[in-house]
């Protein structure tokens, strides 16, 4: 499937503002597995060169090759023209050795390891109930240089939602960031103005991944005209000043900040429930939403950092070869996506995106 029939745009009249820039990376998606796996990695593969695979399947990926058998999943039902490549990640468990951290970092199975506190998200039961007691995985990570990446809400049941992410930093990050002063961190999913300075205090080797959906909704947006359970994901989008706290700092050229979707599929049945789950799929709508954040902002200028740059420094790697051209030409986004005979709603499907993917080359 080519790159127009994914992400078709009506042509415009004159020639319409457009923005090149290397091709990009998602430094945090959920690909899942099975047919739900088929029917996401089109999108994520049109869009990013490479992705940052989260593995927290049902059971977790907690092993060398349980990891190396989920990429070849992955590959197996890559479209046939993409060469997108699937990074892959440890689950983190209250079990977890330092030799197994290291084998699979360099055997380059992993290229990090993700922390979910237990409980704090969607399929992290599995999840560290003993952050202290990880010392001495992180503290091999360290000597290693591998990256820890870290989903961060409290998970007392006491605290507030709204307060979670913030509690986390107080009470959890800041002190792991002083225990282990040389840890590579990246703060997935940063959702409040608080934790936006935590990760400008302690870069280069802190960085934060923001979503598109956190650029966009605050907490008012889940209860517009009612109940949105498609705009429900963990954390949880949070006041307007985060939101524009945000959208500053995304734009504001810092290297710290990168690409990080937080795209999270789940059939529409699941979310459109009593007890609905937490999760956004983005896949299909990200660039189209971060330019046009970038554009609203006046920094377009700015894209390129950090969509294609900032991430692959952090992880130490080089950026892509080949460009990938957005187009301020609107489009009408499909609602959603099929997965056997349920349907994946899309983050803003249905609207009209003011922005399209246009031309993308490899090299
Ligand atoms: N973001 C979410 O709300 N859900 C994610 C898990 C996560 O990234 O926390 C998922 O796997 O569905
Ligand atoms: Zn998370
Ligand atoms: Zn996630």
């Amino acid at each position: 499937m080519s790159v127009a029939d994914l992400f078709p745009s009506a042509p415009t009249a004159g020639r319409p503002l457009s923005v090149t820039i290397r091709r990009p990376d998602d430094w945090h998606v959920h690909l899942r597995d099975g047919a739900m796996l088929k029917a996401v990695l089109p999108y994520t593969a049109a869009q990013f060169a490479r992705g940052i695979i989260m593995p927290n399947l049902v059971p977790p990926i907690t092993s060398v090759a349980a990891a190396a058998a989920y990429r070849e999943r992955i590959l197996a039902v890559r479209p046939g023209d993409s060469d997108f490549r699937p990074l892959m990640t440890c689950y983190l468990t209250d079990r977890t050795t330092p030799d197994e951290i290291e084998r699979g970092f360099r055997d380059e199975v992993w290229a990090a390891a993700k922390l979910y506190p237990a409980g704090a998200t969607t399929n992290a039961h599995h999840g560290v109930t003993d952050i202290p007691g990880l010392a001495p995985v992180l503290a091999r990570m360290e000597a290693i240089g591998m990256p820890v990446l870290i989903h961060g809400e409290a998970t007392d049941p006491a605290v507030d939602i709204f307060d979670r992410e913030a509690v986390f930093m107080e009470e959890t990050l800041l002190p792991l960031l002083a225990r282990h002063q040389g840890l590579k961190v990246v703060v997935e999913h940063v959702t409040t103005a608080e934790t936006i300075d935590i990760v400008r205090a302690h870069a280069p080797r802190v960085g934060g991944t923001v979503t598109p959906h956190h650029l966009m909704i605050n907490r008012t947006s889940l209860f517009q005209g009612g109940l949105r359970p498609h705009l429900y994901c963990l954390p949880v989008a949070k006041r307007e000043r985060h939101r524009l706290a945000l959208r500053k700092a995304v734009t504001s050229g810092d290297g710290c900040f990168f690409i990080g979707t937080d795209t999270a599929p789940h059939v529409a049945s699941a979310k459109e429930a009593a007890c609905g789950c937490a999760g956004i799929f983005v896949g299909a709508t990200a660039l189209q939403s971060y330019v046009q954040v970038f554009d609203e902002e006046g920094a377009l200028d700015r894209f390129e950092a950090f969509a294609s740059l900032n991430g692959a420094r952090f992880y130490g790697v080089a950026p892509n070869e080949g460009q990938l051209t957005l187009i301020k030409r609107p489009s009408r986004c499909f609602a959603s996506v099929a997965v056997d005979d349920e349907e994946i709603v899309v983050f803003r499907g249905g609207e009209d995106l003011p922005w399209s993917i246009g031309e993308i080359t490899t090299r």
